[in-house]
């Protein structure tokens, strides 16, 4: 036997769970259970899930906007039919998050929408163009809707404390509109203001018929789903109430389910067994399925294995990104790498990746138990994540360590049609005014 392959044997008995898959569907289920039950930072419920029976022929344009990072994208949607009709992006280059920032962006958008017609002059039209606002803001919020942390290199200040990102965003429209009345001959109304993983979700439900679960495998991990209202500990039910029209009263909602933003990325501290090379800090400990499962961290525990098996010198000079470790995984890069080393380096790709596709698989299954098995044979998962999405193979293992047979479906581009759905399915649902 090669040295080579004795390391591939010693590694695939440290990366592989020990547990069998049904073991940790267990386990995983109870972990949700329970933190649905008494959690306050995760299985927090979002929103209502829409009602689809009503139609609704929007004559005003909805503009989306997605606030996720230092690239910011914004697009005007057409609904019922979902069309993309204009879509455009911009960097953030300010990082210092006050009402100024804020300011800033709106400016940007509507020197946009003008110059490509969206937004008429003053003397160039005897009514203001109309548009219903909706925005997927990607970092942590209260239940209030106020900005709790940023992260991703942008520092809060003190002056947003109190105000809701609506509340925020909406003003920047008032003031920018009412500074250039003549060049912006615009209103905007700001509807809502959701998170990544809902947009996910809202887009999932709305383009997919038997939809059950929607899944982020990107940067991070996280998952959306929903459950009865019935199903949610009173705390919970009462800081959701908080945030609707006041005629939902407690009967009417005992119909209704709603939608969990599972932040799914911190299960698993007494089932997922990291190794020293998964350790990339306390963040690892808190959020163990992130950390065995996404773009950011997998490729780092790839990184460390090949440094303590002295398999790359300590200066070696490539990023560790999804990027690598799917190429490497299905074998179609060793730019970087020594041709002796090459094929156990895939191969180290291959195990962290099948590692990770268990534990999704393991998820996505224990979340289905505790909906309520409402496909009972198949699981219809809605998608967006660039690691996921690249990753052949990460797909194909999370199909091969389900026993239910699961469909996975990209939905490109979930972010900005999301926040506009949630609109358009409110509006139609008469909850916005
Ligand atoms: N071509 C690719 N192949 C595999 N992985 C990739 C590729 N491009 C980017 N990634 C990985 O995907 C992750 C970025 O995911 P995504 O593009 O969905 O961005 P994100 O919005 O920052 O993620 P999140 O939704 O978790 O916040 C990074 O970890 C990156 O390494």
């Amino acid at each position: 036997m090669t040295i080579e392959s004795t390391l591939a044997r010693e590694l695939e008995s440290l990366i592989l769970p020990a547990d069998s898959i049904v073991n940790v569907v267990d386990q995983f289920q109870e972990e949700l259970l329970s933190r649905l039950q008494t959690n306050t930072i995760s299985m927090l419920p979002q929103c209502l899930v829409p009602d689809k029976r009503s139609r609704w022929n929007p004559e005003d344009k909805i503009l989306t906007i997605d606030f996720g990072g230092t690239r910011l994208k914004f697009a005007i949607i057409s609904l019922p039919q979902i069309v993309i009709e204009y879509n455009d992006a911009f960097e953030l280059t300010y990082n210092i998050v006050d009402s100024n920032f804020f300011n800033q962006i709106i400016y940007t958008i509507c020197t946009r929408l003008a110059a490509n017609g969206y937004i008429k002059k003053k003397n160039e039209s005897s009514e203001a163009s109309k548009f219903f606002v909706s925005v997927t803001f990607s970092f942590p919020l209260n239940p209030e809707g106020e900005v709790v942390a940023m992260g991703k290199g942008f520092v809060m200040t003190d002056t947003l404390q109190g105000s809701t990102v609506k509340q925020l965003i909406q003003s920047s429209f008032h003031r920018i509109i009412s500074e250039n009345i003549e060049e912006f001959f615009c209103t905007m109304n700001v509807c809502h203001v959701i998170n990544d993983a809902i947009a996910v979700s809202l887009t999932s439900k709305f383009i997919c018929e038997n939809d059950s679960i929607s899944l982020i495998i990107g940067t991070g991990t996280n998952a959306c789903f929903e459950v009865p209202y019935g199903y949610l500990p009173p705390f919970k039910r009462d800081a959701l109430r908080e945030t609707l029209p006041s005629s939902y009263n407690k009967e009417t909602l005992n119909f209704k389910h709603v939608l969990i933003n599972s932040e799914i990325g911190f299960i698993g501290k007494n089932v997922i067994a990291l190794q020293p090379f998964d350790i990339h800090g306390a963040i690892s400990y808190e959020m163990p399925l992130e950390c065995v499962t996404s773009g950011k961290w997998l490729p780092l525990s790839l990184k460390n294995i090949l440094l303590q098996y002295n398999i790359i010198p300590k200066n070696f000079p490539v990023e560790f990104n999804g990027e690598l470790v799917c190429q490497l995984a299905e074998d179609c890069t060793n730019a970087w790498f020594e041709n002796e080393h090459y094929a156990l380096i895939c191969q180290i790709a291959r195990l962290l990746i099948k590692r990770a596709a268990f534990y999704v698989a393991a998820i996505v299954q224990a979340i289905d138990i505790i909906t309520g098995c409402k496909n009972y044979n198949f699981i219809h998962i809605g998608y967006v994540g660039s690691f996921l999405h690249n990753s052949n193979f990460y797909r194909e293992q999370i199909k091969y360590y389900s026993s239910i047979h699961i469909k996975l479906q990209f939905l490109n581009h979930s972010n900005l049609l999301g926040a506009a759905i949630a609109t358009y399915l409110n509006k139609s649902d008469n909850q916005v005014q």
